[in-house]
């Protein structure tokens, strides 16, 4: 039976802080590491243990992957890094409260803006201080300045089919390291679920998330892995 692992960084500065954070780049805390190695435990408990990696251009994403595959004694696995794993860009709301801005704008307004499926946030400013258009390791890429979740999947889902399941059709094991939204994205696709349905999907933090694929690649229903 073919593995696919998703895990969710461990919480991030501004998962702490409540901020909105989306392409920008902050680092993990203390509890983030503590997650991503308690992760790194369970694949080896369970004997469920990677041979392929994928993860995003973001340092929260990549240091998650590498503090659990330290654990699990599998840092010399290949691993792929790719801008578009990165988490969904939070336009304007980048840097902002979550909670002043329900105050500011109401409950209704930050829930379409954070789990609708095609309403994005109003658009970052360009060269608002927020905007990582100039980072280096966005070379050559045409940075958003928003995305809904429609626009992440738009360009998840062919990295997923091009890059991603072919090596898991291959026999690996795969574990992809990623972001909240860019997770939604991938699990919208994978478990069916539908446009209404997908604003009910909260992805946590550190904790694997399994797939086993049968024969034709069709994936099982997804549980975690800590059930198992
Ligand atoms: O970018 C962010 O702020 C978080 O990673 C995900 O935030 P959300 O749960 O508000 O979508």
């Amino acid at each position: 039976m073919l593995k696919l692992i998703l895990v969710r960084h461990g919480q991030s500065q501004w998962n702490l802080e409540n901020r909105f954070t989306g392409w920008w780049d902050v680092d993990l805390t203390d509890k983030g590491v503590e997650e991503a190695m308690a992760a790194g435990a369970l694949m080896q408990d369970k004997g469920v243990l990677p041979t392929r990696a994928f993860t995003s251009l973001q340092t929260r994403a990549i240091k998650t992957l590498h503090l659990a595959l330290g654990v699990c004694n599998r840092l010399w696995i290949p691993e792929t890094k790719d801008w578009r794993l990165n988490e969904r860009h939070y336009g304007g709301l980048t840097g902002l409260n979550k909670q002043e801005t329900r105050e500011k704008h109401g409950d209704e307004q930050v829930h379409i803006w954070r789990r609708s499926f095609d309403v994005p946030p109003p658009p970052m400013e360009p060269g608002s201080k927020y905007d990582p258009g100039a980072d280096p390791r966005y070379e050559g890429i045409d940075v958003p300045y928003t995305e809904s979740l429609k626009h992440t999947i738009e360009r998840v889902l062919p990295y997923w089919e091009s890059d991603i399941l072919p090596v898991l059709a291959s026999g690996e094991t795969v574990i992809i390291s990623a972001h909240g939204n860019s997770l939604r994205a991938l699990v919208k696709h994978l478990s069916q679920i539908s446009d209404e349905d997908i604003t009910g999907l909260e992805i946590p933090t550190g904790q694997p998330i399994i797939y086993d694929f049968d024969d034709n690649m069709v994936p099982s229903e997804r549980y975690y892995l800590k059930d198992s």
